[in-house]
């Protein structure tokens, strides 16, 4: 770890961090109370109190209802946020929570809050406070588990949700920088004991990483991997754009179909693995109604239409020679054509 990873942030840096988000009229930030998210708030009061008209902040904190010092947690928040100047609201999770795949449903949980939050308030973002190390970690968890160039891309410092722009200006920070500015401002800080809890991956995972930054596998090198690997998912989903459209364009004589996705086979064949990989996920997940379709899933589908698309009947009128469910999604191809479309209702068993 360099030296600059241990030094506060100033006041210049900051503006740098927060520099895209100047004109926006009003911001949300999500502050759990843990370190990463009340220097996050800290260092956006200053901001904004140092130009002549800012966003509005307001400081937004969600009780997930799971552990009793949650709410004591929002408190000690709300009171940081009014030392600062800053309204705060505490939002509760109030929903059923479900015995397996609690974090998710959490986090889906908190996101959605959260954007209701911002439309309240007016705002066009909701900041959260991820850093580098989060963005390491996330690289490593999709790695294990498999994922493709678009998942190992990790965390964007913009994304959009249901209209409301999530925005990650602590990206390229490491948190011990964070931990050093709330240090120098004297600021106490919560820590959530889940975040050791080895019950779940990410945890786990953390644990892992002391040992991997002694190879050389530090959180700044898998941040650096994480953002070259996004810049790559760039190119090949313009890439996609274009073979898109260049299938689109041979078939500018015929009407397309609504509801339907529909590619001449022997030019979809021609194209480039990965971008056929990414034009049927594309369309699945468009017409499918089963949540997104597993890159692994759609790799077999490929390789089963790739070796149709080879047979001697594939270009013959008649029976679909082939024809596939994925993701409620119906994959056929028939008369040299390839179709995606939404599959039938499933039948339910015993009846
Ligand atoms: N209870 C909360 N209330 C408000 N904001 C929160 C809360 N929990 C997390 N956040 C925001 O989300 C950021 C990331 O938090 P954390 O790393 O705990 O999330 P996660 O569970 O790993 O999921 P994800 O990274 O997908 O958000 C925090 O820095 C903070 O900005």
């Amino acid at each position: 770890m360099s030296d600059d990873d241990n030094s506060p942030i100033s006041a210049r840096e900051a503006r740098r961090l927060f520099a895209g988000l100047r004109d926006a009229p009003a911001l949300v930030l999500a502050v759990s109370g843990g370190p990463d998210s009340v220097a996050l708030m800290w260092l956006a009061a200053r901001w904004q109190r140092s130009l002549a008209r800012g966003p509005q902040l307001t400081v937004v904190t969600v009780d997930h209802g799971l552990r009793p010092e949650a709410a004591s947690e929002a408190r000690e928040v709300k009171r940081l946020a009014a030392a600062l100047g800053l309204p705060h609201r505490t939002l509760r999770w109030r929903g059923a929570k479900p015995k397996t795949g609690l974090p998710a449903a959490a986090r889906e949980a908190r996101y959605r809050l959260l954007a209701q939050a911002a439309r309240a308030a007016g705002a066009s973002h909701v900041l959260t406070a991820h850093t580098r190390d989060d963005q390491a970690e996330t690289l490593l968890m999709r790695l294990f588990r498999g994922s493709g160039l678009a998942g190992l891309a990790a965390m964007a410092p913009f994304t959009e949700r249901d209209g409301i722009v999530l925005a990650r200006p602590l990206l390229d920070v490491p948190k011990s920088q964070l931990i050093a500015t709330l240090r120098r401002a004297r600021i106490g800080f919560a820590e959530d004991p889940t975040n050791r809890d080895t019950a779940f991956t990410r945890p786990r995972l953390r644990a892992l990483l002391p040992l991997l930054a002694a190879e050389g596998g530090d959180a700044r090198n898998l941040a650096r991997l994480a953002a070259r690997l996004a810049r790559a998912n760039a190119a090949v989903e313009v890439l996609a754009d274009g073979a898109e459209r260049f299938l689109r364009l041979r078939d500018r004589g015929d009407a397309p179909q609504a509801g339907v996705r529909s590619f001449e086979a022997s030019a979809f064949a021609a194209l480039p693995e990965e971008v056929r990989l990414r034009l049927l996920l594309r369309a699945i997940n468009a017409l499918g109604h089963e949540g997104p379709a597993e890159l692994g899933k759609v790799e077999t589908l490929m390789s089963m239409l790739d070796r149709a698309i080879a047979s001697p009947l594939a270009a013959a009128d008649g029976r679909p020679v082939l024809k596939q469910t994925l993701a409620g999604a119906l994959i056929s191809l028939a008369g040299g054509r390839i179709q995606i479309a939404p599959a039938p209702a499933r039948r339910r068993k015993g009846r």
